[in-house]
């Protein structure tokens, strides 16, 4: 279990708040890693952007740029579908999905949601780095085939995080802030509900995570495929 009380940027012991249901299935639980855990994930995620698929900006169909920058494990996602090869990279197939970060998401899932959930294993990671003025819209994830729920893990810069309803980008929808090292899950009757990142706030990581600037998140999922 990560350790739930730390010090910020000025030395001050901060409590994490206890985890808050956002909407039926969706738990966000602050402050849940540990500095070491990010400063270890932030290390990770350095060596998997220089490949064996690099981060790139992600081009979607009709020929629009992803602001983010993203990295799969497992497998590797391009809009809307799930490959082992990166076609739209440099062909190659993207890193394992490592056995640990399968362990911590089980750990995850049972800080949300306080009980052990069976899932089919998680096999792939979304990895996005936002910098600048780096955003994301509201979509749903729904290229999965399987309704595990989605783990998110947050790092560096706090960002607004706007989680709405399963039937439109619009309203009602509920905005929060996923600070460095909160955990966010939505599944069962939120696995399906739009969401996005409307603002990252620069400046506000703490830079002994190993991220001087910038966000990142991570998202572990269950494809479903074999
Ligand atoms: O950055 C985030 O917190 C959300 C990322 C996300 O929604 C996605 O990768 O599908
Ligand atoms: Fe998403």
């Amino acid at each position: 279990m990560a350790n739930r009380s730390k010090r910020d940027i000025s030395g001050t012991v901060v409590i994490p708040l206890p985890p808050r249901e956002i909407a039926p299935g969706a738990v966000h639980v602050p402050g849940w890693l540990s500095l070491d855990e990010q400063r270890h994930l932030v290390q990770e995620c350095r060596a998997w952007a220089t490949g064996p698929v690099p981060i790139r900006h992600t081009v979607l169909p009709r020929g629009g740029v992803m602001s983010v920058q993203t990295v799969c494990l497992g497998w590797h996602w391009q809009p809307y579908t799930y490959t082992r090869l990166a076609h739209d990279v440099n062909g190659e197939q993207v890193a394992d999905f490592p056995d640990w970060l399968g362990e911590l998401t089980h750990r995850a899932l049972t800080a949300a949601y306080g009980r052990t959930t069976h899932t089919d294993p998680y096999d792939t990671a979304l990895i996005n780095f936002y910098d600048g003025p780096a955003k994301m819209g509201m979509h749903q994830d729904k290229d999965e085939k399987s309704d595990a729920p989605v783990v998110s893990l947050s790092i560096g810069d706090t960002c607004l995080f706007r989680f709405g309803n399963t039937e439109t980008r619009g309203r009602p929808y509920t905005d929060l802030q996923l600070a460095s090292g909160d955990l966010f899950v939505f599944g069962g009757p939120s696995r399906y509900a739009y969401h996005g990142v409307p603002k990252v706030y620069p400046g506000t990581g703490d830079p002994a995570t190993g991220l001087a600037s910038g966000r990142l998140n991570l998202t572990m999922r269950v494809t479903g495929l074999r």
